[in-house]
C-alpha cells in the first residue's frame, strides 16, 4: 500500500491523525488505512487498486451497496437542479411522509446532517418536556460525539481508550448517568436514587459499537415498563439499526414496545450525510418554529441527501426479499465463523442480528459491555490484518459491526468464509 501510506503520511501533517473520524485510522489495528478510490456493488478499491469484499459499507448506510443505479439516478436527476436551497423542498416532505408511513412511533420527524446531531437534538427535546435535566445511557453505546454523550461511549471513542473524553466540562458530564446494559436492578436503582430528575434515557435497541449486542426482550419491557413509572422519555437509537436490522428497524424486534423518540442516520441517507430524529406528535410540537425549543440546521433536508435517501428506503420498502436474503446470507456467515472456530479450536462467539453481525474471541456469551470487552483484543488484531491481506475488508475494531449488503452474492460469501477458515488455522 506504497500509495495509500504516502497520502497518510501527507494527510497526518494536515489532518489530526490523517483522517477526519477515528474510527478509521486503522491505529487499533497498528497500522496505515488504505485510502478508497471507489466503489462498486459489493467491493471497494483502494488507491493502489486492490479490491476488498466490504462489510464496513461506510459503517452502515449502504446497504444497497456501492452505486446502488436508482441512488445514482436520483442523485443525477437532482444535482441538475441545484444542490440546495435553503428553503423548503418537495423531497424533504416526500422522505417524511415515507418515514412517518413506514415506521412504528414516528408521528413527525426532523432532519439533520448526522446521527450525533439527531440525538443531541432528541435529548434537549425530551429535557423540555419533562423539565429535568438529567440523563441515562448505556456504557458501551455509542450516540455520536455530543458533549454529554461522550461518557462511557462506544466505538471509536472506547477503541482508541477516550470512552470518556476530555473537554465534556464537569457539570455536563455529572447529569450524564450510565448504567449497565441489559441489567434492569441497575437501572431500577438509578431511577430510585434520581427521582423526578431523569428527563430520558437514551439507548441502541440493537447495539452495535461494542460489537453487536441486543437487548433482552425481558429488559426492553422492564425498561419501557420503568420509564412509564418514573414519567421519563424513552429514545431508541436507531441510527445503526434503523432499515438494517428489518425495515421497520429495532423496534419491530420488540413488537409491543412504543418508544417516545427514535434517532435516524446512516441508511436514510443513502450515504450522503444526514440523520433524524422523530417520535411522537406531542413531543415533537415542542419544536421551533411551533414550539419554545430551538434546534436548526443550513443543510438539514438537503435535497441531495433527501433522495439519496428516499430512493434508499423506497427500494428497500417495496423489496422484502432484501431483507430475507440479508439474513440468509449473515446466517450463513456466523455458522462459517462458528465452524471454522471449532475446526481450529478457536473459542468464538457471534453476535447476530439480521445483517449486523460481530465476533468476539471468547469462549463466553456476551451481552453487555464488560463481557465485549473481556474478549481477546489481540487476536482479534491478528484475525483483522490476516483478513484484510486475504481482500476482505472488515471493521478495525472488535467494537463495531460487520455489515452485509445486498449486492453480496453467494459466492462473495463463500470467498470470505474460505479466508475467515485459512486465517483462523494460523491464528496464534
Ligand atoms: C448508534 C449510533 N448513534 C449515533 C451515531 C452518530 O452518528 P454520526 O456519526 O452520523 O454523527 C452513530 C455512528 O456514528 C451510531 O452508530
Ligand atoms: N461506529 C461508528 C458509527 O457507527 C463508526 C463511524 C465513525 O465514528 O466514524
Amino acid at each position: 500500500m506504497n500509495k495509500s501510506s504516502a497520502y497518510f503520511e501527507r494527510s497526518k501533517g494536515v489532518m489530526p491523525g490523517g483522517v477526519n473520524s477515528p474510527a478509521r485510522a486503522f491505529s487499533s489495528v497498528d497500522m496505515d488505512p488504505p485510502f478508497i478510490e471507489r466503489g462498486e456493488g459489493a467491493y471497494i478499491y483502494d488507491e493502489e487498486g486492490n479490491k476488498y469484499l466490504d462489510f464496513v459499507g461506510s459503517w452502515g448506510p449502504l446497504i444497497l451497496g456501492h452505486g446502488d443505479e436508482d441512488v445514482v439516478k436520483g442523485l443525477e436527476e437532482v444535482i441538475k437542479k441545484g444542490t440546495s436551497f435553503g428553503a423548503p423542498t418537495k423531497i424533504e416532505m416526500e422522505m417524511a411522509e415515507l418515514m412517518v408511513d413506514s415506521l412504528p412511533n414516528v408521528e413527525m420527524v426532523r432532519m439533520v446532517n448526522s446521527g450525533t446531531e439527531a440525538t443531541m437534538s432528541a435529548l434537549r427535546l425530551a429535557k423540555a418536556f419533562t423539565g429535568r435535566s438529567k440523563i441515562v445511557k448505556f456504557e458501551g453505546n455509542y450516540h455520536g460525539h455530543s458533549d454529554s454523550l461522550l461518557i462511557k461511549a462506544g466505538s471509536g471513542a472506547l477503541t482508541h481508550g477516550v470512552p470518556d473524553s476530555l473537554g465534556v466540562p464537569e457539570e455536563i458530564g455529572r447529569n450524564t448517568l450510565t448504567a449497565n446494559y441489559n441489567d434492569l436492578d441497575n437501572l431500577k436503582a438509578i431511577f430510585e436514587a434520581n427521582k423526578e430528575e431523569i428527563a430520558a434515557v437514551i439507548i441502541e435497541p440493537v447495539a452495535g459499537n461494542m460489537g453487536v449486542i441486543s437487548m433482552t426482550e425481558e429488559f426492553a419491557r422492564g425498561l419501557r415498563a420503568l420509564t412509564k413509572e418514573h414519567g421519563i422519555i424513552l429514545i431508541y437509537d436507531e441510527v445503526m439499526s434503523g432499515f438494517r436490522v428489518s425495515f421497520q428497524g429495532a423496534q419491530s424486534l420488540y413488537p409491543g414496545i412504543a418508544p417516545d423518540l427514535i434517532c435516524y442516520g446512516k441508511i436514510i441517507g443513502g450515504g450522503l450525510p444526514v440523520g433524524a430524529f422523530g417520535g411522537r406528535k406531542d413531543i415533537m410540537s415542542m419544536l421551533g418554529p411551533i414550539g419554545p425549543v430551538y434546534q436548526a440546521g443550513t443543510l438539514s433536508g438537503n435535497p441531495l441527501a433527501m433522495r439519496a435517501g428516499f430512493e434508499t428506503l423506497n427500494k428497500l420498502g417495496k423489496n422484502p426479499e432484501f431483507y430475507k436474503k440479508l439474513e440468509a446470507m449473515a446466517e450463513k456467515l456466523e455458522q462459517g465463523i462458528l465452524q471454522a472456530g471449532e475446526r481450529h479450536r478457536i473459542p468464538v462467539t457471534v453476535n447476530r442480528v439480521g445483517a449486523m453481525i460481530s465476533l468476539f474471541f471468547t469462549d463466553q456469551s456476551v451481552r453487555d459491555f464488560n463481557g465485549a470487552n473481556a474478549a481477546d483484543q489481540q487476536r482479534f488484531k491478528t484475525y483483522f490484518k490476516a483478513m484484510l491481506e486475504e481482500g476482505i475488508y472488515l471493521p478495525p475494531s472488535q467494537f463495531e459491526a460487520l455489515f452485509l449488503n445486498v449486492q453480496m452474492t453467494e459466492e462473495d460469501l463463500n470467498q470470505a468464509i474460505s479466508a475467515i477458515d485459512r486465517v483462523f488455522s494460523e491464528l496464534p
